[in-house]
């Protein structure tokens, strides 16, 4: 059992739990990686990666860019950047211990808040758009592994809603300063990005070498992710949930900081255009799923559910049919 101190002082008792979770090898024989990748969305809807070829500079260019910014005065962070966040998380009072930057990814938006942050030419453009296409690439690699794995014919059923110049992707920088010790309950954590499932297709996220990320199967018990800043963590989004016919998990995970030291993670978010509709291909209709689980709708209608609702909650059962 662990106490979690939350910003407003809730105390909670909770199970942790440590068991190893899936590491796959992306360099190992293509048909043994596509069935490993199907079996870990299948059982966690979590998953990490190894051996994925994005360039060590980039990745280390990326992290700098991002102590670079939360190293700056707060009254600066707020000015520089309108998607700049501190403990309140969306806008219907989730509250946690991070703040953060959000990005939609795009090279305009990317190239705005470059002038702004710099106040002048800065690398920040180049170093997030260098990140943005190799962690877009190895997440195109893994839906591609993912529909290879299942069996469906069309492989980049997929990668075309994220590879679309209209994509929703985002792009956050989450950092959880070190929490103030002693802690007011000993041993404890303070929540920094409370309970949810990410509402997209995937996510691809690493942090530094501190721990935090926390994955759940089960209410109330939580599975403890060990840092690795070699490799990629993979969550399944509520959509592929939706597009696998409830065959993938979309994960419920959390970041908590317990840490001596700052924790900064990187989160790539793919997602489709706004208007594209999400429904399951007829493969994923089968003896054990014989009916459509959810109805098809548009990301623009899940992502308006998403943001009406608070971080914890379960969206995607408004879209399931018979409902
Ligand atoms: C409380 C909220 C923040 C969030 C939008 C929401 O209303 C519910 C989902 C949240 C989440 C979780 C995953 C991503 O970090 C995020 C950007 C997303 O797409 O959904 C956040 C949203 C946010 O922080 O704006
Ligand atoms: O910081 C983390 O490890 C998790 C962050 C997260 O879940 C998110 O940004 O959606
Ligand atoms: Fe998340």
């Amino acid at each position: 059992m662990v106490i979690v101190a939350t910003p407003n002082s809730i105390i909670q008792t909770e199970k942790i739990v440590s068991i190893n979770l899936p590491t796959i090898d992306l360099s190992k024989e293509r048909t043994t990686v596509a069935k490993l990748i199907v079996k870990a969305s299948e059982e966690y809807g979590f998953f990490n990666v190894i051996n994925h070829r994005i360039p060590q500079h980039i990745i280390e260019n990326m992290e700098e860019a991002g102590f670079e910014f939360f190293a700056k005065p707060t009254s600066h962070k707020v000015k520089l950047a309108s998607n700049y966040g501190c403990k309140r998380i969306g806008f219907n009072g989730d509250v946690g211990e991070v703040e953060y930057l959000l990005l939609n990814g795009s090279d305009s938006h990317i190239a705005k808040l470059s002038t702004t942050i710099s106040n002048g030419p800065s690398d920040f453009r180049y170093k997030v758009s260098a990140y943005r296409d190799a962690v877009e690439e190895l997440a195109c690699e893994i839906l591609e592994l993912m529909a290879e794995g299942l069996g469906v014919p069309n492989t980049s059923i997929f990668t075309t809603f994220i590879k679309d110049p209209d994509s929703d992707s985002l792009l956050r920088f989450n950092h959880y300063p070190p929490p103030p010790s002693p802690l007011p309950t000993s041993p404890s954590s303070l929540l920094g990005f409370g309970e949810h499932s990410d509402p997209q297709i995937i996510t691809l996220l690493r942090s530094n070498d501190v721990s935090g990320l926390q994955i759940s199967l089960q209410h109330g018990v939580w599975i403890p992710v060990i840092p690795d800043p070699s490799a990629f963590s993979v969550n399944v989004g509520d959509l592929l949930q939706v597009m696998t016919n409830g065959r993938f998990v979309s994960v419920r995970h959390r970041a908590v900081s317990n840490s001596e030291k700052a924790r900064m993670s990187i989160a790539y978010f793919g997602a489709p255009p706004l208007n594209a509709r999400i429904v399951a291909p007829p493969e994923m209709v089968t003896p054990e799923r014989p009916s459509l689980l959810f109805r098809a709708f548009t990301w623009a209608d899940y992502k308006k559910a998403t943001y009406s609702l608070r971080l914890g909650d379960n969206r995607i059962d408004l879209f399931r049919n018979n409902k």
